[in-house]
């Protein structure tokens, strides 16, 4: 069926609300609300403060999804295919006021230009209009330095700024002074005379609505009346609004407490006839009487066209992200030199020899000349600082945690040794241990513990080359380390940890920073006028993916100038490749950020959950220790994680060459890809769930329907309401729904409200 041919009718009402209903949680913020908005009028939404109103126009937009009934706005739901609600048809304004605090009022509104598809030059000209009808101050003052009610002009010019069909403002009047306020009204009934134009504004100024075409008044989720304001007032004998909506919610309050005396056996009686008990009280306006929810259908092009991103707001959202970082330079400094800074201080404190570990030396060789004053000379002084003492001084500092180790050589250690070297088959045990040189080390830290054993092995060897020249090769061990095949025979901790470390950083900053930014930017409500402005999440994803593959690229050049150049860590295999892995494993963050802020509402938990993964992620991953020294279970755990191939693979590429491991670094790529890939579209489905859910609450009508024919058939006198359910579910199951069809039929039949070979 044409599109357009089927939504004609729907053309006559801007909004339609029909039975909906919407909680958070156990909270039932709306319930079967039937509101209607017509076409080229004012709708003035009132109510008390919390009574649900901003709720409402969420659930119109489409930000918000229902837990129940239908919207139809400018003749489709919002979302659907093709439609420009969410975009241009629409202007909203939030309650709070979402604005980019760094940008101008400029800015601001050529950013909406932009993503509405206005050319500069229309923008230009509607920006003189707005600023010039709004009072605003100069174009290129700053948001975050404006006034709280210059700052709502600016939202409701963002608001006006595209000449939308359809404006939903939501209390764009607080904070505003009266002249201006009777400006705007003055506007409003402006531009709406065309017919083309409709308004639904809420406000808590209740006589100011009374220029509005048709009021609602609003309370606790319900509407208590709708209708033109004069109307309502003369039906109710009130001289004002605000006494009309006192009588209103009187007459409601004194129907609650009757109801609440009936019990709720009367109430359960209601409910299964299907009674609505969220009629207004007192209905003048159009709506009000039950209809059918319309049917539309949408060709393959356009619904393609509707998910393909566009180009024009992928831009405009990159500009936007742009200013904001040339509006804060010390923030861009923050980010560019942060991994720097971290992997300085990782390549200069650790993996590097400790200085000045205070050692006892216990010499009770006496001559000056012996063996072991010349053995003590090579030992590397930087490193090691020796304390000659006696052997009690020495091992009461030693229990005392004065010395790291004591050193002790005996009285005939240099003939001892030279026995031992000279006859090894005559020399007995006690000469063997007295041509030793004694070590006994506090061994609580580990590092400090291996130099030293390092250190006096490296003196011992230096001593034996200095003594015994070509013939050292008679005292060395029987076992010899060849030069390595790859690395050096001096390689320390930090050219293992360096890898790691450069994916880890690079991981963690592009998580935390696409969290934060998508937290904040939901927190603020940009994310949501965005949306309603007709961007989709997964152009706000490749725009974020984008710009900050940008601060990623900055980043990395400057952290591999560091590493290559100043630390010297070397590297044997293709810049490219590393350059390619790092990459990857920032867009893998990115990702993964993604999914925090797709979870979690508020940026102190997006920071617990990035810390939180920070810590196990580190250690399991071989960033710090070698995966082969973890258990089996955590290994195969380990297995799954982005870092862990990527770091061992960057170690391969960068020590051992390319083509040594080829197949590592292919396992890396894929395994970073299929992370990024699975984490994306986790984002990505829980950003158009909005779809899904609004599929099933029509799911739910069909069900609700069907339980009220059933009830029909055993109750012939069932009331008009049942007979209405009745009659929709015929005409929502025809068979020409195809597969939607035979989902209803076979959700109502699981559910027994249809025999199995019954026809529906
Ligand atoms: N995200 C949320 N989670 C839980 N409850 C919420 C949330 N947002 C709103 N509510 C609750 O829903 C109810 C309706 O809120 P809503 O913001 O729609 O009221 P309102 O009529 O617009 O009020 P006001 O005029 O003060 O803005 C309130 O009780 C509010 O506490």
């Amino acid at each position: 069926m044409d599109a357009e041919a089927s939504a004609e009718p729907e053309l006559q009402m801007a909004i339609k609300c029909r039975d909906v209903c919407r909680s958070y949680g156990k909270l039932k913020v709306i319930s079967n609300m039937d509101l209607t908005v017509p076409q080229g009028q004012i709708y003035g939404l009132l109510g008390p403060s919390g009574c649900g109103k901003t709720t409402l126009l969420k659930c119109i937009v489409g930000t918000l999804k229902i837990s129940r009934g239908h919207i139809s706005v400018l003749g489709k739901p919002p979302s659907f295919p093709g439609h420009e609600v969410p975009g241009r048809m629409v202007g909203y304004m939030p309650q709070d006021l979402a604005l980019y605090n760094e940008f101008t009022i400029s800015d601001t509104l050529t950013f909406f230009g932009r993503i509405h598809g206005l050319t500069s030059k229309e923008t230009q000209a509607r920006m003189d209009f707005l600023v010039d009808f709004l009072e605003l101050p100069q174009k290129c003052r700053l948001v975050r330095n404006l006034s709280g009610g210059q700052r709502r002009r600016v939202s409701l010019g963002a608001a006006l700024l595209q000449n939308p069909q359809l404006l939903i403002l939501d209390e764009p009047t607080v904070g505003v002074d009266p002249v201006l306020r009777a400006r705007i009204w003055q506007h409003l009934v402006e531009i709406v005379k065309t017919g083309k134009v409709s308004v639904i504004i809420t406000t808590h100024y209740i006589e100011e609505a009374r220029q509005a075409n048709v009021v609602g008044l609003m309370r606790n989720g319900r509407l208590l009346a709708e209708g033109n304001p004069q109307e309502v007032m003369h039906q109710l004998n009130a001289s004002t609004l605000e006494h009309a909506f006192l009588q209103l919610c009187e007459t409601s309050d004194l129907m609650d407490s009757k109801q609440g005396s009936r019990q709720q056996g009367e109430s359960k009686h209601s409910l299964e006839s299907g009674q609505d008990e969220s009629r207004p009280i007192l209905s003048i306006g159009p709506g009000g009487t039950p209809e059918d929810i319309p049917k539309h259908a949408v060709d393959w092009k356009v619904r393609a066209r509707h998910v393909l991103p566009k180009w024009r707001n992928i831009s405009a959202l990159m500009i936007k992200t742009l200013i904001r970082m040339k509006r804060m330079p010390g923030s861009l400094c923050f980010q560019f030199l942060l991994p720097v800074i971290q992997i300085s201080l990782m390549c200069v404190c650790i993996g590097g020899d400790p200085k000045g570990v205070r050692v006892a030396v216990v010499n009770n060789e006496t001559s000056s000349s012996g063996y072991s004053q010349l053995l003590l000379g090579f030992l590397d002084n930087s490193s090691i600082e020796q304390v000659p003492l006696s052997h009690a001084d020495a091992f009461t500092g030693i229990y005392n945690g004065e010395y790291w180790g004591v050193l002790g050589f005996g009285q005939n250690f240099s003939s001892y040794m030279t026995s031992r070297a000279l006859k090894p088959q005559t020399v007995s045990k006690d000469v063997v241990d007295g041509g030793s040189v004694h070590v006994w080390l506090d061994l609580t830290n580990r590092q400090i513990a291996l130099m030293l054993q390092k250190k006096v092995f490296q003196a011992f060897q230096e001593f034996v080359d200095y003594k015994l020249d070509s013939k050292a090769y008679m005292v060395a061990l029987p076992i010899k380390i060849e030069e390595p095949i790859y690395g050096s025979l001096n390689t320390d901790f930090t050219t293992f940890i360096t890898p790691g470390a450069v994916l880890s950083i690079t991981f963690y900053l592009a998580v935390g920073l696409t969290a934060l930014s998508f937290v904040l930017e939901r927190k603020e409500g940009l994310l949501d006028r965005c949306w309603v402005a007709g961007v989709s999440s997964l152009e706000t994803m490749l725009a974020h993916l984008l710009s900050q593959l940008f601060v990623i690229s900055v980043q990395i050049l400057l952290m591999l100038l560091f590493v290559l150049l100043v630390f010297k860590i070397p590297n044997e295999g293709s810049l490219m490749l590393v350059v390619a892995l790092i990459v990857l494993q920032g867009v893998t963050g990115i990702a993964f950020g993604l999914v925090i802020s797709a979870a979690i509402d508020d940026e102190q938990s997006a920071n617990q959950a990035a810390l939180g993964v920070f810590y196990p992620n580190l250690v399991i991953s071989g960033v710090i220790w070698p995966v082969e020294c973890i258990p089996y279970p955590l290994r195969y755990l380990s297995l799954a994680l982005p870092q862990t191939y990527a770091s061992e693979a960057l170690r391969c590429i960068m020590y051992r060459g390319n083509h040594h491991n080829a197949q590592c670094t292919t396992h890396a790529l894929h395994n970073i890809c299929l992370f990024y890939t699975t984490q994306c579209t986790t984002h990505t489905v829980q950003n158009t769930c909005l779809l899904y859910t609004t599929h099933n609450v029509q799911l739910t009508q069909y069900t609700t329907h069907a339980c009220c024919r059933q009830h029909a058939v055993h109750n012939p006198h069932s009331t008009q309401h049942t007979q209405t359910h009745i009659h929709r579910l015929h005409t929502l199951t025809e068979p020409s729904h195809g597969r939607r069809w035979y989902q209803i039929t076979w959700r109502l039949k699981t559910m027994g409200c249809v025999e199995n070979n019954e026809s529906i």
